[in-house]
């Protein structure tokens, strides 16, 4: 599995440190423009917008690297500039130009101030370990039922019937999961207890997960005071816990939030930026307010930060036009500004924004309010755009992300090829084995794409018992030949109902851009390939035609 590289604490401060170069570098540039509109040679007129945006610029950055003094004397300066007259500077100007120009004068000299503390990132489990479990159940069925079906999904459950027991065997296993079957009545409440009253033998306590046949609000609220971070109630679905033990023991890590950052000092946007990298959030950086409808279909935010005062248009605009789009109803807005009248700051959080940060912005505040609402987007967003029965992106999800990956695979010059796949038979399955059988099929076959396919490729739930794949960067050829062990391997797979085991294969239909140029022309080509595979004996994947190529005579 391909992971995001780690920026290490000390890349991180000298990325940071160069960025504070750049700004120091640029400070006498600055004030020699702010002299420049302020005081202009004999003949010319005073340009007072320019002045306020280039005190603007320096209040909200100054303090960002490290000098908030230039913040404080840029703020008063620009405050004076305001309600005057465009060519007519008020008197109390040059006082406060030469203040704000000592504190420049004074970030000269110091130079080199080294950056602020940095978040380290978490590591994660490595994908391919062996995963144990300890469980700790009385009843003995459920014990072998995890035991086995969770062994299905590469974990090893040891099973103990105590919490005593348990504890006595943790430290040796170094157990990456702890599930607990309770119904946390008085008797057992001291022995689940036990569990957060007593020191872990092991090194890092693992995450707990309860099962439970009670479903009320007092056990679910004792599962949540005893630790729990999941719960489950019994019959227990074997796919979902698997599911939750992927994401608690970070087998399978969660898709890191992306941020998209909207401010037109390149410098402070990318201070920003190598912030938030470092803490595992994906940023894009974006200047040109104009440029945000593509910004917005390319990046796919989980969250956007936003300065108050941009070129051409101001926040709350921008908020309010990105609010009356419906695809972005539910982005979080956070707005970073150096005002700080409470007035200007209430009409931004009116205008539809979720948070309001004041610049200068501790790095460890802008990460901490940025990391968990940008999680917490993410996750509901997950729910949004995927299948609950397969975690697939769902159809309509899947049409976007089609368009999007053919607008780059355009721009690129890149081939694209996007596959259809239809369960054979499948009526049959549900009507001999039953719909939940039939369900686990479709689960099965999900995860096979999922753990099979490149982290940049796409699988979804077109309809009930029918998926789409977009390949990128690979032609219909190439999807062939990678689909074709995955086709052989889902149809050796045994599936289990009831005592009997049965199999099930599918049908594959693939079709490739450019040689269909478009989202309609592909899907239309796969689904006939698609249509082919079936009619030539299922069980097969076929290659759509180029629509020039010449009928067989
Ligand atoms: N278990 C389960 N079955 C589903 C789901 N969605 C659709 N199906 C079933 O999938 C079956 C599709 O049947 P058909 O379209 O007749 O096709 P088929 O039996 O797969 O036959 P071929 O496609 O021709 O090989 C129907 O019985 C649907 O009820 C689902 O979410 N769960």
């Amino acid at each position: 599995m391909r992971r995001r590289s780690t920026l290490s604490k000390e890349a991180l401060a000298s990325r940071l440190a160069a960025l504070q170069r750049r700004f120091i570098d640029q400070l006498p540039e600055r004030m020699q423009r702010l002299r420049e509109a302020l005081c202009p040679p004999a003949g010319q007129e005073a340009c007072l917008s320019t002045a306020r945006a280039l005190t603007h610029g320096l209040s909200g950055s100054g303090g960002t690297f490290g000098f908030p003094e230039i913040s404080d004397a840029a703020r008063a300066l620009s405050n004076a500039l305001q309600r005057h007259d465009e060519h007519h500077p008020p008197e109390a100007v040059q006082p406060l130009l030469e203040a704000l120009q000592a504190a420049v004068s004074k970030a000269l000299r110091q130079g080199d101030t080294t950056p602020r503390p940095l978040v380290e990132r978490k590591a994660s489990a490595p994908a391919d370990a062996a995963l144990p479990v300890l469980l700790i159940s009385a009843d003995q069925a459920l014990a072998g039922e995890l035991r086995l079906k969770l062994g299905h999904f590469g974990y090893a459950v040891r099973a103990f019937d105590t919490v005593a027991a348990a504890l006595g065997h943790a430290g040796e296993d170094s157990p990456l999961a702890l599930i607990v079957d309770s119904d946390f009545t008085d008797d057992e409440k001291g022995g689940v207890q036990a569990l957060t009253e007593h020191p872990f033998p092991a090194p890092r306590k693992p995450p707990l997960v309860f099962i439970s046949a009670r479903d009320d609000f007092e056990a679910r609220l004792a599962g949540v005071r005893n630790g729990g971070q999941a719960y489950f109630t019994r019959p227990v679905e074997i796919p979902a816990l698997a599911a939750t033990l992927d994401t608690l023991t970070e087998r399978i890590p969660p898709m890191p939030p992306r941020v998209l950052i909207i401010e037109d000092d390149e410098n402070v946007s990318r201070f920003y930026a190598e912030t938030l990298d470092a803490s595992g959030v994906v940023p894009t950086c974006l200047t040109d307010p104009t440029r945000l409808a593509q910004a917005l279909s390319e990046s796919r935010p989980d969250l956007i930060l936003m300065d108050l005062y941009l070129p051409g248009c101001d926040g709350i605009e921008l908020a309010s036009l990105i609010r009356q789009q419906d695809a972005y109803v539910s982005i979080p807005i956070v707005f970073l500004s150096s005002e700080t009248a409470e007035e200007q700051q209430l009409l931004a959080l009116k205008s539809g924004a979720d948070d309001y940060l004041t610049k200068p912005v501790d790095p460890t505040r802008l990460v901490s309010v940025i990391c968990s609402r940008a999680r917490r987007a993410g996750v509901l967003r997950e729910h949004i755009d995927h299948d609950s029965l397969t975690g697939l992106l769902n159809h309509g999800r899947l049409e976007e992300r089609l368009e999007l990956e053919l607008l780059r695979s355009k721009r690129l010059g890149h081939p694209l090829a996007f596959a259809m796949i239809d369960l054979d038979h499948f009526k049959s399955v549900n009507d001999s084995h039953g719909h939940a059988a039939g369900d686990q099929v479709l689960r099965a076959l999900a995860r096979l794409l999922q753990s099979r396919l490149r982290r940049t490729d796409v699988a979804g739930r077109y309809g009930g018992e029918e998926f789409a794949l977009i390949l990128t960067d690979t032609d219909g050829a190439s999807a062939q030949r990678i689909l074709e062990p995955l086709r052989k391997e889902f149809a050796a797979l045994s599936h289990l109902a009831d005592g009997a085991s049965f199999h099930v294969s599918f049908s594959c239909g693939i079709a490739d851009f450019p040689t269909h140029p478009d989202a309609p022309s592909l899907a239309t080509a796969a689904d006939d390939a698609l249509y082919d595979a079936k009619e030539r004996g299922r069980n097969r994947i076929e290659l759509a035609p180029s629509p020039h190529a010449r009928p067989a005579a």
